[in-house]
């Protein structure tokens, strides 16, 4: 069985009320395409979001989670929370998270327990820096990040991993499409199951590009950040992904 395209955009700390109008611009090429579209807003605008997205057929997910279902953590908001605001996936482990907040491996798998606990799919973020891909780490650090941040016992329920070399991030600059086809495929090898599990791709992805990496083989998305800000850049990227899933049909 084919895995379906995951299209998803993670809008960082962007976005005002206003600009929730995307989710209309948007809605058309997202209902036509044969391809999931995720939209991953700051917490303000989820429960709205979650609202206008429905109508559309585009799910939404948080940017990241506590890994407690509820207490005394202020300012931070739980899977269950996003859960009830309408969410149905939530990001975990971003390197913008590892780096700035100190977000190690258990901590990110803690989260995505949680989130598997609050009826949420986990996008489990990984990736090497510049510095660890220069020196040929890249397989030996993602390997441990796999190993860390993924949870142990997940029986059915679904988790999403996200290839995300750090150097490819807001940068313009994106992976060679075949290191990009050689770490999926390396990802998918310690996957426990491979078949099923889809890998996306994030670091510059962008309208030019979007066809070449979705058409790799092991590359079942996109997480996409800046190119995920404005409705003209965004769909041509959805239909790049319905493109390359009906292609594998
Ligand atoms: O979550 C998205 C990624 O960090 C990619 O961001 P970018 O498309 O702006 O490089």
């Amino acid at each position: 069985m084919p895995r379906q395209k995951l299209i998803a955009g993670n809008w960082k700390m962007n976005g005002l009320a206003a600009d929730l109008e995307f989710l209309d611009a948007i809605g058309p090429a997202a209902a036509a395409a044969d391809a999931e579209v995720l939209i991953c807003p700051p917490a303000t605008l989820l429960a709205e979001a979650a609202r206008r997205a429905g109508a559309h057929g585009i799910m939404v997910g948080g940017q990241d989670c506590h890994a407690a279902v509820s207490g005394a953590h202020t300012g931070d908001i739980s899977a269950a929370m996003l859960r009830d605001a309408g969410a149905s996936h939530v990001i975990v482990g971003h390197s913008e998270r590892r780096c700035d907040h100190g977000e190690n491996d258990g901590i990110v798998r803690d989260k995505a327990v949680a989130a598997l606990e609050a009826g949420l799919v986990p996008v489990i973020c990984v990736g090497e820096t510049q510095q660890e891909r220069e020196a040929g780490r890249q397989e030996a650090v993602i390997a441990a990040q796999l190993a860390g941040s993924l949870p142990e016992n997940r029986g059915q329920r679904e988790l999403v991993i996200a290839y995300e070399p750090v150097w490819a991030i807001g940068t313009g600059l994106t992976a060679e499409p075949e290191d990009v086809q050689a770490m999926h495929a390396f990802i998918r090898s310690r996957l426990p199951d491979p078949a099923s599990t889809r890998i996306l791709y994030g670091g510059s992805v962008k309208p030019d590009n979007a066809s070449t990496l979705l058409g790799l083989p092991d590359v079942d998305g996109a997480l996409v950040g800046g190119a995920s800000l404005k409705a003209d850049d965004f769909i041509p990227i959805i239909q790049a992904g319905c493109r390359e899933s009906q292609l594998f049909r």
